[in-house]
């Protein structure tokens, strides 16, 4: 049962995904602490409305409120690890603690061209043929548990341009000086484009700490479930009793 000491949880969805990305670990936290995954603009239920940071942060803003429950730990992964410390930006007092998960590398590195190049090729390719490409490979690679959610919930292909073509060259480890609450750098141990930053991100934060997921890639709350949790959870824990 949650108590009223519980540290609210809101979990943003990373490049193409909805809430249902966090249909594991929403099960596995919500009998401890108030919890609630978001579709961000242009995604899941809200696919038809135009992608933009500013909308991104409003989402997550308006999540924090419906929970009710004062500033939230809020749980980003990549591009909504991304839009998430846009969100610390813009607004701080609804943040108790962030967790950023596959989002330590600074967008405006090297690697940030081929996703550009990616961005490009994305609209033409027909979103039914990339949908059928990633149901094949999510079921491929986890089981029905992990990944049924999000295949369920489609994917948003028609949003990656605006999305990356926003997030892509903006974000860099001096991002982490806008976020006053509690950072845990979450990274799945063999995510290594989205490791390349972890150490400056860290570095640029007082209250920032590195944990790994072992064996884990960049979507490491599907490799690895409950590893992702348990961090999550322990962390959570640690904001819940600092009150
Ligand atoms: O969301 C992802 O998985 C990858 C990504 C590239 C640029 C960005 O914002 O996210």
């Amino acid at each position: 049962m949650t108590t009223a000491r519980a540290v609210p949880i809101v979990f943003v969805h990373g490049t193409r995904f909805s809430a249902g990305q966090w249909s594991v670990q929403l099960t596995a936290l919500r009998d401890e602490f108030p919890v609630v995954a978001v579709d961000l603009p242009g995604h899941g239920a809200l696919s038809a409305r135009p992608w933009s940071l500013s909308g991104a942060t409003e989402v997550i803003a308006r999540a924090v409120d419906s929970l009710d429950c004062g500033p939230a730990l809020v749980v980003g992964h990549s591009l909504g690890g991304y839009a998430s410390l846009e969100f610390a930006r813009c607004h701080p007092e609804r943040l108790r603690g962030l967790v950023l998960a596959g989002a330590s590398a600074s967008t405006r590195g090297a690697w940030a061209a081929p996703y550009r190049w990616v961005a490009g090729l994305v609209p033409r390719v027909p979103a039914d043929r990339l949908a059928r490409w990633n149901d094949r490979l999510l079921r491929r690679l986890y089981p029905p548990e992990v990944v049924e959610a999000t295949i369920r919930s489609g994917y948003a292909f028609h949003t990656v341009p605006a999305a990356w073509g926003e997030v892509l060259g903006r974000f860099d480890a001096g991002a982490m000086g806008s976020v006053k609450a509690p950072v845990l750098i979450l990274n799945g141990e063999k995510d290594t484009v989205f490791r390349s930053g972890e150490a400056d991100f860290a570095r640029a934060h007082p209250r920032a700490r590195v944990e790994l997921v072992p064996r884990a890639g960049h979507l490491a709350n599907f490799d690895a479930p409950d590893a992702f949790t348990d961090a999550v959870r322990r962390f959570a824990r640690q904001l819940s009793a600092v009150g």
